[in-house]
């Protein structure tokens, strides 16, 4: 049994040859094992990761009025403000707020270069929805999408090597159109004597999260083993852990893992901010030809919480997710998709 998650130093990628070797191997272990790691080392100021923190306080101090100016039922992107109770997983109700924030597109052209430029998830690029007040938010923002993706490619192609295939097989993916996504999240104190829940339980969808928390504050639990492991922040550090495309890409061999935040106490709140790191809505995560005594343990690849198989182009797994966690949104941009979806599924039902 685990009792915390593993501590992981990237830094070692810059020793000699035999300590970056040494930490590829550590870093394939500890996400075939446990999915989920303490990330040190990176390399990103306190400086940034103080101000980000802050200004996340801010947004959240902000009027109900201002901060709804900015609400996701504006976006048909599912970019801004979720209010409280305004999402869902695992079919029970989040009690957090947060701002969904995506690479800065525009609507116009998307994915008309691409080999499927019909495809229904290129309805997913556009425009962010920046709150007026706090127009300080936008290039920090920027910065930590810079410095967390190139963290995140780092990290990629340890994982590649370690794999045993070239370093930059994952490159492409990512190249012309990554859709990564930060998420400034704040979830308040609603637990009492019953827990409640801050987010279900559920593995993430794109191909890795580097996740902040703030000091201090815990609730993010861990499955390992059948058991839930608590794992609270660590000071400097980020939580890693693996998305469900990275399994697919590996077979199984690296583990998407389930976990879940509970409700902080009342009188208390908790501030985290998810950054998903994810390719371009059309890329298809290449699947790696594992040598043989890997591919003895890959387990095959789990199936989500509600029995979907997870989708092998990451545009089709995003949209899923976005129709599912966010119903309001989904009903006034996407209810097209909907009626098609519900006729589809009347009609497996009949035959
Ligand atoms: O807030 C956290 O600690 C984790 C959030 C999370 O798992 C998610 O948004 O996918
Ligand atoms: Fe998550």
């Amino acid at each position: 049994m685990v009792l915390s998650l593993p501590v992981l130093d990237i830094s070692r990628l810059n020793g000699s040859a035999a300590e970056a070797a040494a930490f590829r191997d550590d870093l394939r272990h500890v996400t075939h094992d446990v999915g989920f790691f303490y990330l040190t080392g990176h390399g990103i100021p306190q400086e940034l990761i103080d101000q980000i923190l802050g200004l996340a306080r801010r947004f959240f101090d902000l009027s109900e009025a201002e901060k709804l100016s900015i609400e996701n039922v504006n976006s048909p992107q599912f970019r801004g403000y979720t209010r409280v109770g305004g999402e869902l997983t695992a079919g029970g109700v989040d009690w957090r707020e947060q701002i969904d924030i995506g690479v800065e597109r525009t609507t116009e052209g998307a994915g008309s270069d691409s080999a499927d430029p019909e495809a229904e998830y290129w309805r997913l690029e556009g425009p962010n929805l920046w709150p007026e007040a706090l127009p300080e938010l936008e290039p920090v923002v920027e910065r930590w999408n810079a410095e967390l993706s190139a963290v995140s490619l780092k990290l990629l192609r340890a994982w590649a090597l370690s794999l045993g295939s070239p370093e930059d097989v994952f490159d492409e993916a990512f190249a012309d159109h990554p859709f990564s996504l930060i998420k400034i999240v704040r979830y308040p104190g609603e637990s009492d004597e019953t827990v409640k829940q801050g987010v279900g339980t559920h593995r993430d969808g794109g191909v890795l999260t580097l996740l902040l928390v703030e000091p201090g504050k815990g609730g993010l639990q861990v499955e390992y083993d059948g058991e839930w492991v608590e794992a609270p922040p660590m000071p400097g550090a980020f939580v890693v852990n693996i998305g469900e495309m990275l399994e697919l890409a590996t077979g199984g061999y690296l583990k998407a893992t389930l976990h879940r935040v509970q409700s902080p106490r009342v009188g208390s709140d908790r501030i985290s901010i998810p950054f998903f790191f994810n390719p371009g809505l059309d890329a298809r995560m290449p699947v790696l030809d594992l040598p043989d005594e890997l591919r003895a343990e890959a387990r095959g690849v789990s199936v989500d919480p509600t029995d979907n198989p997870i989708l092998e182009t990451y545009g089709d797994n995003v949209l899923r997710y976005r129709l599912r966690a966010h119903p309001n949104v989904a009903e006034i941009f996407y209810a097209d998709l909907l009626a098609a979806r519900d006729a589809l599924a009347a009609e497996a039902e009949q035959s």
